[in-house]
């Protein structure tokens, strides 16, 4: 079973963006942009980005910092502005993912959108927030400069031919952007080879002297980098790449040790190449009138097509009186299919969402939960319990009240926001504080900076004091994807990490202007 020790919002994130963002679409069927590919464009900026790493001081490699090098020649293109620009508005960047794991994504997306090979996403790289060296390989340096390049980004000689030949199946070279090696003003772009395909049609034709790849056979000879890595071998490697096998598995693998190169002290999480089997989703808790209300929801992958299935979840109080030993129930109140995306698409899997909405008594409250699958068939049932400790509430004296609080829209402009009601466990002198994680900035052009700004909440005069609770609002923007809470109720300090804002439901309220 592939699996995780919950919560680990990183994993589940990494998880989600991997098989659930729209991202992965954009690059089904390898699609024409700007006279290339979009995965083309994906694939050449993460290359870009990842061509700073110096293996020898352990700096540099997929950093995003390709955000602040776009005006050098060697980056020019409008497939990297538009590449950042479909990271950005398909994948909501968290605390625990930024912009370096999303070109990563979209390197895994380019080639699976292209046919070529599956490979498996670690998150955990770091965002650079600066510039690195100058170090992308240019078609008019000569081979010694092309080796050395490869020999500081951590490839060997016979590596750096595998590189560009994967790299270089995809797309071409723009003669605006590249006019002394595209001499021709009427060829808007020479592509690499014939196909438009993740393929070896680059190596076939090359090895048949058929080629149009500009860099082999282009005019000015200066520029014919391709030819001479390809050759520096006497063309051993290139004729191994004949067998589609074999050149699908080595880009695989090179390709994945290029997303993954990343500067010392940066830890990636371990592989995903499949869905995890069992996601639960952040629990979300409202209070009324007495009771609370637990929703939450949990993905299960390849599920049979059984319609007698029973999703049951189960928990436990904070007491332990007012619940069985065997715990209180909810049924499941219904359940969607989850489009897996282009990865879950080729791999074939399918998975359901099922949905809870448990009603729990505000004073026993909750501390764990779990989840029984039942067949119904006479098979045992399955337990859903993350590895024996269940789903654990970590505390219930503040939390986001998710029907009290808000999705704020003026019908009169583009401009809306969330309104969050923080239910707190105590009277109006206690104090709480939410650290936002925005993955937006205001700015239309690269770098992409999040924004991360801690507020203070206001007693909320909208929702008087109820029960034990006493109800406290801020206002925050309506793209924030992940933040922190910090209470102080009577002098005791209550945190919740990365809470999930990306799956609440909070009612919409329109506000005309
Ligand atoms: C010596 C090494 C390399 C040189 C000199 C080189 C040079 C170039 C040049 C001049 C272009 C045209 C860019 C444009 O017109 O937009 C290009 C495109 C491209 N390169 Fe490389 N490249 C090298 C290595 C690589 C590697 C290692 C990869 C990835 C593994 C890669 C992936 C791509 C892709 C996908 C394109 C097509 C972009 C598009 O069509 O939008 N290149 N390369």
């Amino acid at each position: 079973l592939s699996t995780f020790q919950w919560p680990n919002p990183q994993l589940a994130y990494a998880d989600k963006m991997l098989y659930e963002s729209t991202l992965g679409l954009l690059a089904q069927g390898c699609p024409p942009r700007d006279n290339s590919t979009v995965p083309a464009q994906w694939l050449r900026i993460a290359y870009h980005d990842m061509s700073t790493h110096d293996v020898d001081d352990g700096t540099g490699g997929l950093d995003a910092s390709i955000q602040f090098e776009l005006d050098r020649p060697q980056n020019i293109g409008q497939g990297m502005v538009d590449s950042l620009d479909d990271f950005r508005n398909f994948v909501a960047g968290a605390p625990f993912l930024g912009t370096a794991d999303t070109i990563a994504l979209g390197a895994i997306f380019a080639l699976a959108g292209c046919g070529g090979p599956v490979i498996p996403f670690s998150a955990g790289r770091v965002d650079a927030t600066e510039a690195g060296p100058e170090t992308v390989p240019e078609p008019q340096q000569d081979l010694a400069s092309h080796t050395e390049a490869f020999r500081r980004q951590g490839f060997t000689p016979t590596e750096m031919i595998g590189l560009v030949a994967c790299g270089h199946t995809l797309g071409g070279v723009r003669q605006v952007d590249f006019p002394l090696v595209v001499t021709d003003t009427e060829d808007f772009l020479q592509t690499f080879d014939t196909t438009t395909n993740f393929d070896n049609a680059v190596v076939s034709e090359y090895l048949q002297n058929t080629t149009q790849n500009i860099l082999v056979v282009g005019p000015n000879v200066t520029t014919r980098s391709d030819f001479r890595i390809f050759s520096s071998d006497g063309n051993v490697t290139m004729q191994s790449f004949l067998s589609s096998d074999t050149f699908n598995e080595t880009c695989g693998n090179l390709i994945e040790r290029m997303i993954n190169t990343v500067p010392n002290g940066v830890t990636l999480t371990q592989p995903i190449s499949e869905p995890f089997d069992y996601v639960v989703s952040e629990p979300l808790f409202s209070y009324r009138n007495g009771t609370m209300s637990m929703a939450t929801t949990l993905r299960i992958v390849n599920p049979s097509d059984n319609p007698s299935r029973t999703v049951t979840m189960l928990w436990a109080d904070r007491q332990g009186s007012s619940c069985s030993s065997t715990g209180c129930t909810s049924p499941s109140t219904g359940f969607v299919q989850v489009f897996l995306g282009l990865i879950g698409d080729i791999q074939g899997l399918t998975a359901d969402r099922y949905a809870f909405n448990a009603t729990i008594n505000a004073t026993t409250s909750i501390s764990k939960f779990w989840f029984e699958i039942n067949e119904n068939d006479g098979s045992d049932p399955v337990i859903v319990d993350n590895g024996g400790s269940s789903f654990a509430i970590g505390q219930d004296s503040v939390f986001i009240d998710n029907s009290r609080s808000e999705f704020v829209i003026f019908s009169s402009s583009l401009i809306n926001y969330q309104k969050v009601v923080m239910a707190v466990r105590g009277d109006a002198s206690s104090s709480v504080s939410i650290t936002t994680f925005d993955p937006h900035t205001n700015t239309s052009t690269p770098p992409y900076l999040p924004t991360i700004i801690t507020t203070n909440l206001q007693v909320d005069n909208s929702n008087p004091a109820e029960g034990e609770f006493t109800f406290f609002t801020a206002n925050v923007s309506s793209t924030v994807t992940f933040l922190n809470i910090s209470g102080n109720i009577g002098g005791v300090s209550y945190t919740q990490e990365n809470f999930d804002m990306t799956v609440v439901d909070f009612p919409f309220v329109s506000i005309s202007q």
